[in-house]
């Protein structure tokens, strides 16, 4: 694992603001074809190669960069300054610049700005985890102090600045797509092996900037610091997203980043459940759904004269190689993509298993996650090798003024696998056949 691959970002497009009423919503009444409303098309992140002039060529000599902006940094006395970001971390370094109507993804070429200096009080890292499930990577390390403001060792101290994110439940009523960049923190072995330089300062909510030459600023959407919690980025951005499938928006959010950034760790984390409580560590995903079905009992227990009742159905696709396979029956692979009038796109002969309780959802991503491919590399001693797209189907229906009502939504929780540079990963044989597969989908994507 290096230096340079520790943000990962994540995207969360959404539904036109123009649609005042519900895009996933219809009358028994009106029959049961069901025809979409036009939408107005997704806000699209511009071409990265836009930037490509003004922001610094990262692959070539990034190295370099790196060692000059250190050292000037070691001049001066207990730099603070934040995590590198890979020189592919989609929207860290190949952002485009200029903003972007939807999501915000903003670079700027500054003047030379100098890192600050300042010191903290000293703080124990984390040890190994226990014996939970951490995304399928056996124990890891964290630096992360879960209260969030100083990590140390006993060497050296550096404060890291903490920027509050709101809260906000209703947040994707206003929103389409939002570009969030979380930095991960060093890592034991990046400590011991690279110190703890780095080379991106967070300046604000909204800016990263990176400490090279010259120093450019990014602007994005939102910047979680290295101390957030998994628990605070679930209450930020996959809280609202639940609100939004509730009111019968369909919803995506994936985790974008080079090799190493915590795609995983934030989409799935330690899975763990102990005596009903998630662990601290637990990623978006299953708290996405612990927070889902409460929201479905209440509603159920209050709309009770009505005959609310929901249903929700999960399916866990693995894209590994250009191929598809049902994460959760891997027997059945190269499923096809189709697409139907009423359902969108789908993937043909995928498995759906009815889930009622967060403990349903948690057994299917544990069965998914074991079956996913993953393999060392120097990046990232558990890598994914795979995309996967864990996505439900929440439907609805009540009866009101008699008549029968129906809600449906999707949700789409996706862990992209990690772009990487050969040489970096030191990918050889099959991991170099995937890193190039791994590498083409994510520029067709992007
Ligand atoms: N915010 C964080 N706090 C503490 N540890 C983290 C954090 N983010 C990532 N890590 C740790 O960093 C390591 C790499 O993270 P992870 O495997 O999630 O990266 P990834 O982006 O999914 O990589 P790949 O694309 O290769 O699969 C893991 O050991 C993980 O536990």
């Amino acid at each position: 694992m290096s230096r340079d691959s520790s943000t990962s970002s994540f995207f969360a497009p959404k539904r036109s603001s123009q649609f005042e009423s519900q895009e996933n919503e219809f009358e028994a009444s009106r029959g049961s074809a069901l025809l979409r409303p036009p939408r107005t098309p997704l806000n699209s992140i511009p071409d990265p190669s836009q930037c490509q002039k003004e922001t610094p060529d990262l692959d070539l000599d990034f190295r370099r960069k790196f060692e000059a902006a250190r050292a000037r940094r070691l001049s001066e006395k207990r730099a603070e300054v934040f995590d590198i970001a890979g020189a592919n971390a989609g929207s860290s370094y190949s952002t485009p610049k200029g903003s972007s109507r939807g999501g915000k993804a903003h670079a700027e070429s500054t003047s030379a700005q100098s890192t600050p200096a300042r010191t903290g009080p000293r703080v124990s890292l984390g040890g190994p985890r226990g014996s939970q499930y951490n995304g399928g990577r056996g124990p890891s390390f964290s630096s992360r102090d879960s209260r969030g403001s100083h990590i140390a060792n006993a060497e050296f101290s550096v404060e890291c600045p903490h920027f509050e994110l709101e809260e906000d439940s209703s947040f994707w009523r206003d929103h389409n797509v939002q570009v969030f960049i979380r930095i991960r923190p060093l890592s034991n072995l990046e400590k011991v092996s690279q110190g703890y330089g780095r080379c991106l300062r967070q300046e604000s909510a909204q800016t990263l900037v990176w400490l090279g030459h010259p120093e450019t600023r990014f602007t994005f959407d939102h910047v979680a610091c290295e101390t957030i919690s998994q628990d605070k980025l679930f209450r930020v951005a996959g809280l609202p997203m639940v609100e939004n499938c509730l009111s019968g928006y369909n919803s995506c959010m994936f985790a974008y980043g080079q090799t190493g950034s915590g795609k995983t760790y934030t989409m799935m984390g330690e899975i763990n459940e102990v005596e009903g409580k998630l662990n601290e560590d637990c990623g978006i995903t299953a708290r996405i759904f612990e927070y889902l079905f409460a929201r479905i009992r209440a509603d159920e227990e209050s709309r009770r004269d009505e005959k609310l009742m929901y249903s929700c159905k999960c399916s866990f696709l693995e894209i590994y190689n250009e191929q598809t396979t049902d994460l959760l029956e891997p027997s059945s692979t190269n499923l096809q993509l189709r697409e139907d009038m009423k359902k969108g796109v789908y993937v043909e002969n995928l498995t759906e298993y009815n889930v009622r309780t967060v403990q349903d959802v948690v057994k299917l991503l544990l069965q998914g996650a074991a079956n996913r491919k993953m393999a060392a590399t120097r990046m990232n001693g558990e890598s994914s090798r795979s995309h996967s797209v864990f996505t439900c189907i929440i439907e609805s229906s009540w009866e009101k003024d008699s008549m029968n009502h129906f809600r449906f939504a999707r949700l789409n929780l996706v862990d992209l696998a990690g772009s990487e540079r050969q040489k970096s990963s030191g990918a050889e044989g099959d991991r170099l056949k995937e890193a190039a597969n791994i590498n083409k989908s994510l520029s067709t994507l992007g």
